[in-house]
């Protein structure tokens, strides 16, 4: 299998702050979509930062398309595309005036494509980016990002905060990017019915440490939560436990082949868990 990214033992600590990333592994399959979900804080923009060089990283690697980037790799960096919350560009400007701006950053512009996925998103390009609404600026970055023809795309909650229509139609724009399978995205998303949709592949971070890196299918599909009582949690093996979350009057126990513990386990209840039980169990449960 060939990797658009590739962390490997990542870490890295900011001074005065008792955060660390610590020993972050995990690898992206070309043409595929990885979402990444944590708490807040737990070291997403930091791992993206790290990816992007806007952080040093204090030890480890990160080769994108089989390299690692210093800071001259300008033909690496422009085949990354980023779209970060709160995307920033000149508020002063509109963004047919941007455009001729990127086209001076970037060689690979594609003026055409610019174009096209302005006038799909209905942006007026004639408007100053400072009368925009969010959404406008979510998906002129989105434009943007799309158009210096990259083939990784880096997306920090870049659907953060746009109402279910606009997400859809950004959604299928992330879809067709991955048509290419040279293609892939890093995408960061509290919304996890958006990478339900969407992602190949999910990777959990809490805290700065991996808890897992799993196929999307597979969590759905196989992995599941077992919701007993006391006693019935005492006739389960740890090894058949990946986490487990003791609440008032049952203990959930995530496990990772619903099958093969309804076999073992008769009787005992096995329902399917959303990407959001999953990670409270991994964040919130002992294992
Ligand atoms: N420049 C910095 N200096 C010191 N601490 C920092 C800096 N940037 C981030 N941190 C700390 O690093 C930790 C991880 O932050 P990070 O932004 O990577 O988390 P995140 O998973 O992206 O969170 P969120 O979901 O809230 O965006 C936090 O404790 C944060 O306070």
């Amino acid at each position: 299998m060939t990797y658009s990214l590739e962390i490997d033992n990542l870490t890295k600590t900011y001074p005065g702050s008792d955060f660390r990333l610590d020993n972050v592994s995990f690898s992206i399959p070309r043409g595929t979509i990885m979402g990444f979900v944590g708490e807040n804080g737990a070291g997403k923009t930091t791992t993206m930062n790290a990816v992007l060089n806007i952080v040093k990283k204090d030890g480890g690697t990160i080769k994108i398309f089989g390299r690692e980037m210093g800071d001259k790799d300008r033909d690496i960096r422009e085949q990354v595309g980023v779209v970060f919350d709160g995307a920033n560009f000149p508020e002063m400007l509109t963004p047919a005036r941007l455009a001729k701006v990127m086209a001076g950053t970037y060689k690979q512009w594609d003026q055409e494509r610019f174009l096209n996925m302005t006038a799909r998103f209905n942006l007026d390009t004639g408007k100053k980016i400072g009368r925009y609404s969010r959404g406008m600026k979510m998906k002129l970055a989105l434009a943007v990002a799309l158009s210096h023809r990259p083939k990784l795309l880096i997306l920090d909650e870049a659907t953060a905060g746009l109402d279910p229509i606009v997400r859809d139609e950004i959604l299928s724009v992330f879809l067709e990017f991955i048509e290419d399978e040279d293609h892939s995205i890093l995408m960061s998303s509290h919304i996890t019915g958006d990478l339900e949709k969407i992602a190949d592949y999910i990777t959990f971070i809490h805290r700065g440490q991996i808890r897992l890196t799993e196929s999307k299918d597979r969590l759905i599909y196989e992995y599941g939560i077992v919701r007993c009582k006391a006693e019935q949690f005492r006739l389960i093996d740890r090894a058949d436990m990946m986490a487990y979350r003791k609440r008032d009057y049952q203990i959930d126990v995530l496990v990772n082949n619903r099958a093969a513990f309804e076999r073992k386990y008769g009787g005992m209840v096995v329902d399917r868990g959303s990407i959001d039980e999953i990670m409270l169990l991994l964040v919130k449960g002992g294992d």
